[in-house]
């Protein structure tokens, strides 16, 4: 039977991802490869959030890092941009390392990084602050040599009456900064409160991260907000917030980077603290729904008339970070195509374009073809089978294209007097012209492959041997459409249709003898892939004996082809 028979491919597909409509959002994933490709060449600069996007706890989102990396490999400006203050600089950029990310120490910014260099800048050298926050904290004011204390445990272990007898406040705190701290207790809000009673203390905040879900647990764990909100109640004070959607980070960036807003993207998973940073520095955002909030979140804010909220709404989103454009380095290469054999490399496209969620119909292609005197048609059919003997496709043989197509075997009838009325009847014109054109094109991957070549009818058998495996609704429709021909109305050929399921009802469907398979044997097969940068690769597989009549520069190929490289 067939070479590869693709049988199982044609029903069975349902597209996974129904990805709802918004008024001013994005879906990034239903832009065509034209509109995703547009949109990775609209930035330079990317900002990301990290957790939420590019890992959970210490587990990585898939697809991140190839995203991340590919980022850079195609010499984008990356910052990782991440409110967590409880781990180091060089802790981070350890994590970053352990889970796969090409991080820099110069692109890695976390608050308690930012939080030092602002005291560093603004407080009195002469002071030290007082830190309500974690280990990490301590250890990026230690490298800028800002004098600090606070950090670690600090419980009340009197009644509150002797703790505030006994209270010694330290007399040259210039300000009071407060982090995530798992120690956070009354008497460090107590001490916090009355250091920032001096108006002259600088009060400042990490973040403020009300709090964050626990995957699957229904648990809320508080996050900096809280404890911040706790300090400035009793302060009676608003902080100085160094984190996201402050853009004081958008000044440090700034200080030692050209960033142009207009071509900067910033991406992240809650979108009171990264898509507002975006929104407050003129980026471009990017909200992915690994994290905090979810579409039906930004649904709702999207109706809304509540600027604040119109304010949290993304430009762009997505399910998550994954790879939709191309990385520089995924080019076709001559020296590591994945087959030399043209019908194997379509196969190993094929297979991958038949796993990909968003290609429903892995085998539609579109037919052109053309009358004896070269006017052209085209229309979509669906590929049945392909290999070295052919690519199928079954057909109506007095439809249009099948009597372009009209194949040799007609010829030779045409010849016999007898069957030259009967056929003329038919047909009034001569029309063949038993070659044709075979395009595919799969936009989620950016991939398209070409097929030209002499058009065979497929032996009858094997056409039966198909017709009988097709749902009898198909097989009836066979009988009933007399393909391109004019039609009165809907309704006549419904009516026609049903008369038939009757009479078939307990009947095998024979095939109608106009109901034929066809094959192109492939004279060229050319490999598409789209490219971000639109340095397009066409690779062009060509029979040796052609290739060599037309004298192309070559390089061998496997089974008698060829293949060369095409300007894009
Ligand atoms: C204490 C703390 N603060 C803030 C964050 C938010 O980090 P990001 O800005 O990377 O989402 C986290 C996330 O784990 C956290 O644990």
């Amino acid at each position: 039977m067939f070479a590869k028979s693709i049988s199982s491919f044609f029903f069975a597909r349902t597209l996974n991802t129904t990805v709802p409509k918004m008024m001013s959002s994005t879906c990034i994933e239903t832009l065509s490869a034209e509109g995703r490709r547009d949109f990775y060449n609209s930035f330079d600069t990317v900002l990301t959030d990290c957790d939420g996007v590019l890992w959970l706890l210490n587990n990585t989102i898939q697809g991140a890092t190839e995203v991340m990396n590919g980022f850079k490999a195609n010499n984008k400006k990356v910052f990782f941009v991440t409110n967590n203050s409880t781990k180091s600089h060089t802790q981070f950029l350890e994590k970053f390392h352990t889970l796969g990310f090409n991080a820099l120490a110069n692109e890695v910014v976390s608050t308690s990084f930012l939080a030092a260099k602002y005291l560093k800048a603004n407080l009195d050298p002469s002071k030290q602050v007082y830190v309500v926050g974690s280990p990490a904290i301590a250890c990026e004011l230690d490298a800028l040599n800002i004098r600090h204390f606070g950090v670690g445990e600090d419980y009340l272990k009197t009644s509150v009456p002797t703790f505030v007898e006994n209270i010694k406040l330290e007399p040259d705190v210039g300000a009071v900064l407060v982090g995530f701290d798992e120690h956070l207790s009354y008497p460090k809000l107590f001490r916090a409160a009355s250091y920032l009673k001096d108006q002259n203390v600088l009060f400042v905040a990490t973040n403020t991260d009300e709090s964050f879900p626990v995957a699957g647990t229904g648990l809320v764990m508080p996050g900096t907000g809280s404890l911040v909100c706790a300090v400035q109640t009793c302060a009676g004070r608003e902080p100085f917030v160094v984190g996201k959607p402050s853009s004081y980070i958008c000044n440090v960036l700034t200080e030692t980077n050209k960033i142009d807003p207009s071509r900067t993207l910033m991406i992240g998973d809650r979108c009171n603290t990264d898509i507002l940073l975006g929104k407050r520095c003129g980026f471009k955002t990017l909200l992915v729904l690994t994290g905090v909030n979810s579409l039906k979140d930004v649904e709702e804010w999207s109706k809304s008339d509540n600027p604040k909220l119109l304010e949290l709404v993304p430009d762009y989103y997505a399910q998550k970070l994954r790879v939709s454009y191309r990385d520089k380095s995924d080019v076709l290469l001559e020296d590591n195509l994945e087959s030399k054999n043209p019908h194997q490399l379509f196969s190993i496209w094929f297979k991958k374009a038949s796993e990909h969620d968003n290609v429903r119909q892995p085998n539609a292609a579109c037919l052109a073809t053309a009358t004896k005197s070269g006017i052209p048609s085209a229309r979509f059919v669906l590929l049945k089978a392909f290999g070295e003997s052919g690519y199928t496709f079954f057909t109506n043989s007095e439809s249009r294209k099948g009597r372009e197509i009209l194949t040799l075997e007609f010829n030779l009838v045409f010849l016999n007097r007898v069957f030259l009325l009967k056929f003329l009847s038919i047909i009034p014109t001569m029309e063949e012209n038993p070659v044709a054109a075979m395009t595919i094109y799969w936009d989620a991957l950016d991939r398209s492959i070409r097929i030209e070549g002499a058009v065979e009818k497929i032996d009858e058998t094997e056409s039966t041997e198909y017709f009988d495996t097709r749902p009898k609704s198909s097989q009836i429709g066979a009988h009933v459409s007399r393909q391109s021909t004019v039609i009165s109305s809907r309704e006549s050929f419904s009516k026609q249709n049903e008369k038939l399921e009757v009479e078939f009802a307990e009947k095998r469907v024979p095939r109608p003898s106009y109901w034929n398979g066809y094959k192109i044997i492939p004279k060229t097969i050319e490999f598409w892939q789209g490219q971000s940068d639109r340095l397009h690769d066409r690779i062009v597989f060509e029979r040796a004996e052609h290739a060599a009549e037309k004298q192309i520069a070559s390089h061998a190929g496997e089974n008698g082809w060829v293949f060369y490289r095409l300007s894009p």
